[in-house]
C-alpha cells in the first residue's frame, strides 16, 4: 500500500483487456474507509469488470490493486483468505446456490472460513438473516422459492455473514419495483451507518445515488472521468454526465432526492 491505512481501495493505472478490446485504460480510483461509493457509467463501460479485478476474480492486464493493504499482484493464499474474510460481495443475481436453503446460503462463508460449531454457525446465520428484514419462515426456502426483493436480502446476508468491514454491491435494486429498491437502499444506508462498513456499489440507480452514497465515480472513456458528490457531479459538463443528471430521469430523481 502506499502507506495510507484509511484507503482501503487503491487501483492505479489500471489497464484491463479482452484480446485486444481495452475495458479499462489508465484508471485511477481511491475509496477510503468509511465511504459509501456509487459507480456508475454506460452499459458496457467496464463496472463488473472493475469489481471482478478489485476482488481478484480478474487479472489485471496492467497497473495494481491494493486491497485491504494487500498488493492483489503478490496475494498469498493467506492474503487471500484474509480479504475473503474482511469482504462481502453481493452480485448481479444474488449468487445463491440453488440447491442449499437460505439459512445454508447465508451459513457457507461461515463453514469455509471458521471452525466454529454448527449450532453456533447457524445462529450467526439466523441473525444475518434477520438483520436483512427476512423472517424466520425463509429460512428452510430455496432461493428459487424467493421473491427478487427476498433474493438480495438473502444475498446481502450471506455477504455479510463474516461481519466485513468492506462490501461490494453489484445493482443491488436492478429488477426491484420502486418501493423494494428504496427500502433496500434504506437497508444498505442504516447497515452501512451502524455495522461501519465501507461500500463500493455499482448502480443505474440514481434514486441510490441520492439515497445513500457519500461519493460517486463516473466510468467513461475506459477510465474514471471524476469522482465527487452527487451535487459536485450535478454541475459536470462532461456530456455523459450532464445526460445522467439532467435528462429525464436524473431530473425524476432530483425531485425524489
Ligand atoms: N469474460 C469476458 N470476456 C470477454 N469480454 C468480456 C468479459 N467480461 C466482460 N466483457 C466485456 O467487457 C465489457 C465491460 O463489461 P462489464 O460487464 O464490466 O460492463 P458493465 O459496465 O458492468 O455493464 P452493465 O452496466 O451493462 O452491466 C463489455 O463489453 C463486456 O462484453
Amino acid at each position: 500500500m502506499t502507506g495510507d491505512k484509511d484507503t482501503v481501495i487503491e487501483v492505479r493505472g489500471l489497464l484491463s483487456q479482452f484480446g485486444e478490446r481495452v475495458i479499462h485504460e489508465d484508471l485511477d480510483l481511491d475509496v477510503a474507509r468509511g465511504e459509501i461509493l456509487g459507480v456508475v457509467g454506460g452499459s458496457g463501460t467496464g463496472k463488473t469488470v472493475l469489481l471482478n479485478t478489485i476482488i481478484g476474480l480478474k487479472e489485471p492486464d496492467g497497473g495494481s490493486v491494493h486491497l485491504l493493504g494487500h498488493d492483489m499482484a503478490e496475494a498469498t493464499k493467506a492474503d487471500m483468505a484474509d480479504i475473503e474474510r474482511r469482504t462481502g460481495v453481493l452480485f448481479q443475481q444474488g449468487a445463491l446456490f440453488s440447491s442449499l436453503t437460505v439459512l445454508q446460503n447465508v451459513a457457507s462463508p461461515l463453514v469455509e472460513h471458521t471452525e466454529l460449531p454448527r449450532s453456533l454457525i447457524e445462529e450467526i446465520a439466523a441473525m444475518k438473516i434477520a438483520l436483512v428484514g427476512l423472517g424466520p419462515e425463509s429460512h428452510h426456502l430455496k432461493p428459487a422459492e424467493l421473491s427478487g426483493g427476498m433474493r438480495k436480502r438473502a444475498g446481502l446476508a450471506r455477504a455479510l455473514a463474516l461481519d466485513p468491514e468492506l462490501l461490494f454491491l453489484d445493482e443491488p435494486t436492478a429488477g426491484l419495483d420502486p418501493i423494494g429498491a428504496a427500502a433496500f437502499d434504506e437497508l444498505i444506508r442504516s447497515l452501512a451507518n451502524d455495522l461501519g462498513l465501507t461500500v463500493f456499489m455499482i448502480t443505474h440507480d440514481l434514486d441510490s445515488l441520492y439515497a445513500i452514497c457519500d461519493k460517486v465515480a463516473v466510468l467513461a472513456d475506459k477510465h474514471v472521468v471524476i469522482k465527487a458528490t452527487v451535487s459536485e457531479l450535478e454541475r459536470s459538463d462532461h456530456p455523459w454526465i450532464h445526460e445522467y443528471f439532467h435528462g429525464p430521469r436524473g431530473r425524476a430523481a432530483q425531485r425524489t432526492g
